[in-house]
């Protein structure tokens, strides 16, 4: 059986640590047409907020995942579709890649391996969070970026390889390579999408465009913008 991400085209990312537009509500960015939510981020993330925006975003008919950036934050909630964990593959540090996910193992006892999948990061963006915190090597050519998709892919099994360029557009050559490189893999691209053309052209390479911070910037019709690129491309 296909896993699900194989029929998306768009993700809303919401993090549980920022605000949303006034007016704005969860059920609101649930209703954007969007494929699903994943709820996660890097800094000030905790178990309460990681529930508080998972309860508000549950029964809105939009599947929901949760992207825990540490073993500690990790909820247990029946409205979570599944658990999309993190491994970043230009990580500095193995803590990133496989030591943060071997502790979660060895402290948590009920890990629910039907409801889990792994996203093997290539994290670009040396200005983002997400950078400084795995202490990424991001300074990577369009050939070095498609042999970390190859071997996510080929050598480690890898259902979905994330192309994280969070707070900036990618380079299309770049994106590009890293589609041509994969096969099986689902290609998630992530990153300073904030208006269709954005969506659109990253959407023309990637299989599944996730867009973060313009549903707690600029709100739901920016969103929406962004699903209808998703979906003509
Ligand atoms: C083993 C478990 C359960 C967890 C470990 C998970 C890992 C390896 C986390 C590494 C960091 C990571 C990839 C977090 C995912 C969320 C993410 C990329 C958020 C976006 O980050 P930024 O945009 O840099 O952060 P802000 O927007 O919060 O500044
Ligand atoms: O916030 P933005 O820049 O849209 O990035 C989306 C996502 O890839 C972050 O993990
Ligand atoms: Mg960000």
């Amino acid at each position: 059986m296909s896993p699900p991400w194989d029929d998306w085209n768009h993700v809303l990312k919401i993090d549980p640590d920022k605000e949303l537009p006034p007016g704005t509500t969860y059920g609101d960015l649930c209703a954007t047409g969007t494929d699903a939510i994943e709820v996660g981020g890097t800094m000030g993330i905790t178990e309460a907020n990681m529930e508080a925006v998972v309860e508000a975003c549950s029964e809105h008919g939009v599947p929901l995942y949760q992207e825990p950036s540490s073993p500690d934050v990790v909820i247990d909630n029946e409205a979570l579709e599944g658990y999309l964990i993190p491994t970043v593959f230009n990580a500095g540090s193995p803590f990133w890649i496989t030591g943060a996910h071997k502790e979660w193992v060895r402290i948590d006892n009920g890990l629910d391996w039907e409801r889990t999948a792994t996203e093997a990061y290539i994290v670009m963006n040396p200005d983002a969070d997400v950078a400084t915190y795995t202490e990424a090597d991001c300074d990577l050519d369009a050939d070095e970026v498609a042999a970390y998709a190859t071997v996510a892919e080929r050598m480690f099994g890898q259902e979905i390889v994330y192309l994280e360029y969070s707070g900036t557009l990618g380079d299309e050559e770049i994106v590009a390579a890293a589609s041509d490189a994969t096969d099986e893999a689902t290609l998630f691209y992530g990153g300073g999408i904030h208006d269709y053309e954005s969506a659109y052209s990253m959407a023309r390479y990637a299989d599944v465009i996730v867009v973060g911070d313009l549903g707690h910037d600029e709100g739901v019709d920016a969103v929406r913008e962004t699903v209808e690129a998703a979906s003509d491309s």
